[in-house]
């Protein structure tokens, strides 16, 4: 596919015993935000720790925007901006700093970045904590934290941003604001592979959703084609599961098309917190 900015075809990772991918294939196009969605365990952050080079495979192929992201995982590193799903180091810096460092590292002029900081201070309203310095265990809280790190990443134009569960720790208000800006990412032409729990708030602003489960991909396709026909269809429609429900009738390099069509609830309403969804 031309316009494919991540292409991971069959990639399998293990960790002695256990197989914390395989055979993963997806893509992401540049312009799309792809929901990467799976239980705890299910092998999304080793996923992403090989696309941005952090990990090799054992077999498979990841190219991103053309690049070799085995072979030469620095290539693919320069093409990539990642939000991390561990806290970003942010102690004695301010966020407006973070921000404006991580702005001129990708080649940024002074004025752009100084710019681009404030404009996303803007959008994620964490203006009144912008020169608040980020001290050991205190000075910023988590949420305004994690609201750094995703500036960090959003804040130069790559080809594809990875965000590992950017909502954590985030209020509902600025979730609102966090979904809006990724969305803006893809609209503004970056593919976006977006790792989250939160799969009832990511389903308005994703293109495609990918399901992990045990490390395999068991769905693949937008959300109106992985949705049910039946009842649970996600947020209010009544039933009171409140979680998307996901056919299993997959594309090729999904799951296993001898499959028969199942119904899987994503995510199981027991793991559910009293807001957002979670799979
Ligand atoms: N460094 C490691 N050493 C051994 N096992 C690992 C290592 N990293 C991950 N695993 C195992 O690989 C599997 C996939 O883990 P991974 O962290 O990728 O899952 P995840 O989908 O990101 O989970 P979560 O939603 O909890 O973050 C798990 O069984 C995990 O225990």
């Amino acid at each position: 596919m031309d316009d494919a900015v991540l292409e991971v075809e069959n990639l399998t990772r293990r960790f002695g015993p256990v197989v914390a991918n395989d055979q993963v294939s997806l893509r992401v196009r540049a312009g799309d935000v792809v929901g990467l969605l799976g239980h705890n365990g299910a092998g999304k952050t080793t996923l992403v720790s090989q696309i941005v080079g952090l990990l090799r495979p054992d077999a498979g192929s990841i190219r991103v925007a053309g690049a070799d992201a085995v072979a030469d995982p620095a290539g693919a590193r320069r093409r990539v901006a990642l939000q991390a799903q561990a806290q970003a180091p942010l102690d004695g810096l301010t966020p407006r700093a973070a921000i404006e460092i991580a702005g001129r590292l990708r080649g940024m002029s002074r004025a752009d970045a100084r710019a681009a900081a404030r404009a996303l201070a803007d959008e994620l309203d964490i203006g009144e904590w912008l020169d608040r310095r980020a001290t050991p265990g205190g000075g910023l809280s988590g949420g305004v934290r994690r609201l750094t790190a995703f500036a960090m990443a959003a804040v130069a134009p790559v080809p594809l941003v990875v965000l590992d569960e950017p909502t954590n720790d985030v209020d509902a208000a600025r979730r609102r604001r966090l979904w809006d800006a990724v969305r803006r990412l893809g609209d503004a032409g970056a593919g976006v592979l977006l790792v989250t729990h939160n799969v009832v708030e990511a389903e308005r602003v994703v293109d495609e959703l990918v399901v992990l489960d045990r490390g395999r991909v068991v769905a693949a396709g937008s959300p109106g084609r992985l949705r049910g026909t039946g009842v649970g269809d996600g947020p209010g429609d009544g039933t009171g599961d409140g979680g998307l429900r996901l056919e299993l009738s997959l594309s090729p390099g999904g799951a296993d098309p001898s499959a028969p069509p199942a119904q899987a609830p994503v995510p199981s309403p027991a793991a559910c917190g009293p807001v957002g969804g979670c799979c």
